[in-house]
């Protein structure tokens, strides 16, 4: 059957839920598809259908099942679904730096966890500017204890430069708004629309070189490798020749998808599959950049602006010193790298400090890009590079 080519009638933007384990997120996701099904501008995707490994989801050249896709009445939106556990920070990492705006999702019932802090701060690193709260599981909260977790919530969000004063706070139930409770129904429509007005079309660097970071390869039978990511910046087209840093290749586009609908060219901010021309399997990784030819130099060498985080924020109890060792998450790679303080020489969680880093390997990387530093399973770091040197 031949597939439906996409069509390009409302703004694309990239948004996701985000939070603490277990607040919610995956179910309100769902809760957004049914909403919307039931308006005519999606298509309902049951909670096991987003809640799954990508590995398990790899079905024809299509992205991974973590993204959703819906339309309101103005717009149509890519919702990525991020997972809360710890150990998933990393996706969080990758996976928030192609947003354009977030959902935070905090359970009433349980108030501001060690992720929900964790994942406002990463967001704001990798320059997420908008966030809607949801205050979920709503339908069982007590609503003076509620009261307290959204002042909460709001604080929070002001620390990490949110204007948490502003910032939209709706009361919603995932749960009961999937069962069809017509009061809870209009709760998840009334976030939707806060996300609509509050979260702005986002300036898209359509005119700059493409660039695409590759979240996930595939391979597909019969066709060919497959890299899947958000467009970072520029245009793509089929029969365009891109190069692959970190593979050491140029190669050609010979297909482009989203969401499983074919297209002939894709811009900034797109979430898309490229099919690449006689490109080995493991040829290509996640972490590795597609690219047009010449337009990225890689490099390893950086100085930066870093905040370590505290203990309180999940980070580290002790100092860290020149000849620190961490990785270094860089858009969606993951690279090792040594840390040199220069004559500070030591910095103490909750201190922001600059350092130069010299990365295991070379990585595209310019001014301004944000990057996270984990340790042995967790955030220690925040930071955004300041010069290459
Ligand atoms: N009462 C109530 N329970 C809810 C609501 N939303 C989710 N839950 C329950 O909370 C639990 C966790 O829900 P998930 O949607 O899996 O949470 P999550 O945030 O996606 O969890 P992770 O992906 O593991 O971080 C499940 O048992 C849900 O049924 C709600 O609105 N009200
Ligand atoms: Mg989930």
């Amino acid at each position: 059957m031949p597939k439906t080519a996409y069509v390009r009638t409302k703004p694309h933007l990239n948004i996701g839920t985000m939070g603490h384990v277990d607040h919610g997120k995956t179910t309100l996701t769902a809760a957004i598809t049914k909403v919307l099904s039931e308006r005519g501008t999606g298509t309902f995707v049951p909670f096991d259908r987003i809640d799954r490994a990508p590995e398990e989801a790899a079905r024809g050249i299509t992205i991974n099942i973590a993204h959703v896709e819906y339309e309101t009445d103005t717009r149509h939106y890519a919702h990525i679904d991020m997972p809360g556990h710890a150990d998933y920070v990393k996706n969080m990492v990758t996976g928030a730096a192609q947003l354009d705006g977030a959902i935070l999702v905090v359970s009433a019932l349980d108030g501001i966890m060690p992720q929900t802090a964790e994942h406002v701060l990463l967001a704001r690193q990798v320059g997420v500017d908008h966030i809607v709260v949801a205050l979920n599981k709503a339908d069982a909260g007590d609503p003076e204890l509620t009261d307290l977790v959204e002042l909460e919530v709001r604080e929070l969000l002001t620390a990490h430069g949110y204007g948490g004063d502003s910032v939209p706070v709706v009361r919603v139930s995932g749960l009961r708004a999937l069962e069809g409770d017509p009061r809870w129904t209009a709760a998840v429509e009334a976030l939707l629309d806060a996300v609509d007005t509050y979260v702005p079309m986002p300036v898209r660097y359509t005119d700059a070189p493409f660039l695409l970071p590759v979240e996930n390869v595939l391979s597909i039978t019969g066709r060919g490798t497959v890299v899947t990511g958000a467009v970072e910046r520029g245009t793509v087209r089929v029969g365009d020749r891109v190069e692959l840093l970190g593979s050491g290749t140029t190669t050609v586009v010979t297909g482009l998808e989203t969401f499983g609908k074919p297209m002939d060219s894709a811009e900034a901010g797109d979430n898309v599959a490229l099919l690449l021309r006689g490109v080995p399997r493991d040829a290509v990784r996640r972490g590795h950049v597609v690219a047009a030819p010449g337009s990225v130099t890689p490099s390893r060498r950086f100085t930066a602006r870093v905040y370590v985080l505290s203990s309180r924020e999940g980070g580290r109890t002790t100092a860290i010193s020149t000849g620190y060792r961490p990785q270094f998450y860089i858009r969606t790679a993951d690279v090792v790298g040594d840390v040199d303080l220069g004559e500070a020489a030591v910095a103490r969680p909750g201190d922001t400090v600059h350092m130069t880093v010299e990365l295991g390997r070379d990585v595209p990387l310019e001014p301004g890009l944000g990057f996270a530093i984990r340790e042995g399973g967790r955030t220690v770091g925040a930071g955004t590079v300041t010069a290459l040197v």
